[in-house]
């Protein structure tokens, strides 16, 4: 890069690594085993010890292969996030690019659970020697499940040049919300007039995080505020999904949602609200699963509004938030090995500073 180069308000032009995280999905039948495997060998997902979480990992990821398999299967075998996610990529680094048209920006996949691997997407943005980096994760609340995991992961991966910034949240940026109200709007015209109640499911985590601080409960509240208010909805509710093991998990459950506008005569809306694209969360859990209940249960209609995907307003929101997050102040690459990314959790002024137990 020639460093003197300069943009029109004589900031030197940049070398950024935007990096978009997010938690991958198995691209093949072979390969939903050690994805389940590194999911549950999480310490952000199971808070059990090394030694014991191992060996339940592979325990439980054996136990799932077969179920999961078949639901991939519903999709062609493997899941749609990574393609999604490159979607998303792609039309970010054409808004980056518009937007400081100086800097040579590049936008980088780090997938937690299967490939491209935080490993890889690290081995490639030091490869690209960048000044600045933006960890950008697609998960518009922050979660220590999901968010802070991710951040984690980077901090033990990357050894390369470049200063750290962190977007850790966007639970009612602008775009987001003016993007989903959109989405909502055109699916609730579907309905013809018909009363349905809509119904914002966000995958649910277990009660004790959000007891331990995480802030993921109430940004996925702030998130329904902000569209409810955009869009004056009178029947709506918060529900949560995809419920695994035998830890109380945020209720009311997505199902239960379902039967009670049933009981109330109503159809149903439904919102992925903490999702940004699709995959077997939307298009085999709530499509066809709870499609099937709703169909036994006499909630009709019943209607799924779209994800964000690569919309837009949706990504002008992303670039925004990458611009901000440039903006504040950086970790030196240094800083890694004194806790990286993840000392912005220590200091975050948007909510995850509560968090301590992933940082
Ligand atoms: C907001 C996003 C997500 C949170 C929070 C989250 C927490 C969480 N997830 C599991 C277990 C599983 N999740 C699975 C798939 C999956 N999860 C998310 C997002 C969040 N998870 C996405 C986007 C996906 C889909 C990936 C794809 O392949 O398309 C799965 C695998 C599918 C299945 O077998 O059901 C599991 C398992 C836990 C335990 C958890 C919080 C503790
Ligand atoms: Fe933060
Ligand atoms: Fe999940």
């Amino acid at each position: 890069m020639n460093k003197a180069a300069t943009n029109p308000e004589g900031r030197p032009n940049r070398r950024v690594a935007v990096v978009l995280t997010n938690l991958g999905g198995p691209d093949r039948p072979e390969a939903v085993k050690p994805f389940l495997f590194n999911l549950f060998n999480d310490p952000a997902i199971i808070g059990l010890p090394g030694v014991f979480r191992t060996p339940l990992a592979k325990l439980i990821s054996s136990r799932r292969e077969t179920s999961a398999q078949a639901n991939y299967a519903l999709m062609g075998g493997g899941s749609p996030l990574l393609p999604e996610t490159q979607k998303q990529a792609e039309a970010l680094s054409r808004a980056l690019a518009d937007a400081a048209p100086g800097d040579d920006s590049r936008v980088f996949i780090a997938m937690r659970y299967w490939h491209p691997l935080t490993e890889e997407a690290a081995a490639a943005v030091k490869a690209f020697q960048p000044d600045k980096i933006v960890l950008l994760p697609l998960y518009p609340q922050f979660s220590t499940t999901t968010t802070a995991s991710s951040l984690k992961k980077w901090t033990e991966c990357y050894d390369g040049p470049g200063e750290t910034h962190v977007v850790c949240c966007y639970p009612d940026a602008e775009g987001l919300i003016e993007a989903q109200a959109r989405l909502i709007r055109q699916t609730l015209d579907k309905a013809e007039g018909k009363p349905v109640r809509v119904l914002f499911s966000a995958h649910g985590i277990p009660e004790k995080l959000v007891a331990a601080g995480d802030p993921y409960q109430a940004q996925v509240e702030a998130t329904v505020a902000a569209v409810v208010e955009h869009m004056s909805l009178t029947d709506w509710a918060i529900c949560y999904q995809s419920r695994v093991g035998p830890l109380k998990w945020l209720g009311p459950a997505t199902p239960d949602a379902i039967e009670q506008a049933g009981r109330d005569g109503v159809g149903a809306v439904v919102v992925p609200i903490a999702f940004v694209s699709e995959h077997i969360e939307t298009l085999v859990e709530l499509d066809m699963e709870y499609g099937e209940l709703a169909h036994k249960v006499g909630c009709a209609p019943y209607l799924r509004a779209p994800t964000v995907s690569a919309d837009p307003v949706f990504i002008t929101a992303l670039a925004q938030a990458v611009e901000r997050a440039l903006e504040t102040p950086g970790i030196a690459p240094q800083g890694a090995s004194q806790g990286g990314p993840c000392a912005h959790l220590k200091a975050c002024p948007s909510g995850c500073s509560k968090v301590s137990r992933a940082a």
